[in-house]
C-alpha cells in the first residue's frame, strides 16, 4: 500500500492552534499516513526537506487581525525559495485555522492559504463535508459546526486554554487529515 507523506506547517502563538494540528495529525496517521508536525516559528533545515520530501502539506494558523499569524506570514515568505522553481509544484494542500470570535474573518485566513497553494502549483484539498449545526435539529457539536468549506475552521474563546477547543472543531481537523491523507494515497504515482 502506498503511505503518502503528510507535513503540517503550523504556527501557534498560545497553543490552541498546536491542538488542532494535532487533529490533523492524528486523523492523516489513521488512514495510514506518515505526518510531520512542523511549527513554523522554529523551523529547522532538516523540517524544510521534510516538506520537500513530503505528499502534502497542510497550511495551519490562528486568525490574527484577520489574516495568518505573523509567524505564518514569515514562513510563507520564506516558501518563496521554492516557489521559484516551482518545487511543490503538484503537492497536495489543505488549511485550518482558528479564532476568538466564531467568524473572527477566518475565511480569510483560509484563502490566503489556497493562494499560497495556488502561487505554488499545488491542488488544494477541501473540507468536503456539509456545514453542520445550521438547522433546527442541529448542534454545535456537528462536525463543521462553522459552516466552511474550504478547510478546517475552529474557534476558541479568548478567556480558556488549549485545553478548551471545541470538541466538534477537533473532530473536523481529524477529518480533514483523514479526507487528505485518503485523497494523497489516490494521487500517488504507480508504482
Ligand atoms: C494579535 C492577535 C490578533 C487576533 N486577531 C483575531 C481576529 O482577527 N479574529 C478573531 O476572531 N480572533 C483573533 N484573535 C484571537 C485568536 O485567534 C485566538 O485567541 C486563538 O485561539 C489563538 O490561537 P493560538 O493559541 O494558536 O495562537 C487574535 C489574537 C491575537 C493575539
Amino acid at each position: 500500500m502506498t503511505t503518502p507523506v503528510i507535513s503540517i506547517a503550523f504556527h501557534s502563538g498560545y497553543g490552541h492552534t498546536a491542538v488542532l494540528a494535532e487533529a490533523v495529525r492524528d486523523g492523516a496517521a489513521e488512514v495510514g499516513a506518515t505526518v510531520h508536525l512542523i511549527p513554523v516559528d522554529t523551523i529547522t533545515d532538516e523540517q524544510w526537506s521534510l516538506l520537500d520530501a513530503s505528499d502534502a502539506i497542510v497550511f495551519g494558523s490562528p486568525t490574527y487581525m484577520g489574516t495568518a499569524s505573523g509567524a505564518f506570514h514569515t514562513f510563507a515568505e520564506a516558501t518563496s525559495k521554492r516557489w521559484f522553481n516551482l518545487d511543490w509544484k503538484d503537492k497536495l494542500a489543505a488549511g485550518f485555522t482558528n479564532s476568538g470570535s466564531k467568524s473572527g474573518d477566518k475565511l480569510n485566513t483560509l484563502q490566503f492559504f489556497t493562494i499560497l497553494a495556488a502561487q505554488h502549483g499545488m491542488h488544494w484539498v477541501n473540507l468536503g463535508i456539509h456545514p453542520g449545526w445550521n438547522s433546527s435539529d442541529a448542534s454545535e457539536n456537528d462536525l463543521n459546526r462553522l459552516g466552511f468549506f474550504l478547510g478546517a475552521a475552529a474557534q476558541t474563546n479568548v478567556d480558556e486554554g488549549p485545553d478548551a477547543v471545541h470538541k466538534a472543531d477537533i473532530a473536523t481537523a481529524e477529518h480533514l487529515g483523514r479526507r487528505l491523507a485518503e485523497t494523497a494515497k489516490r494521487f500517488a504515482p504507480a508504482a
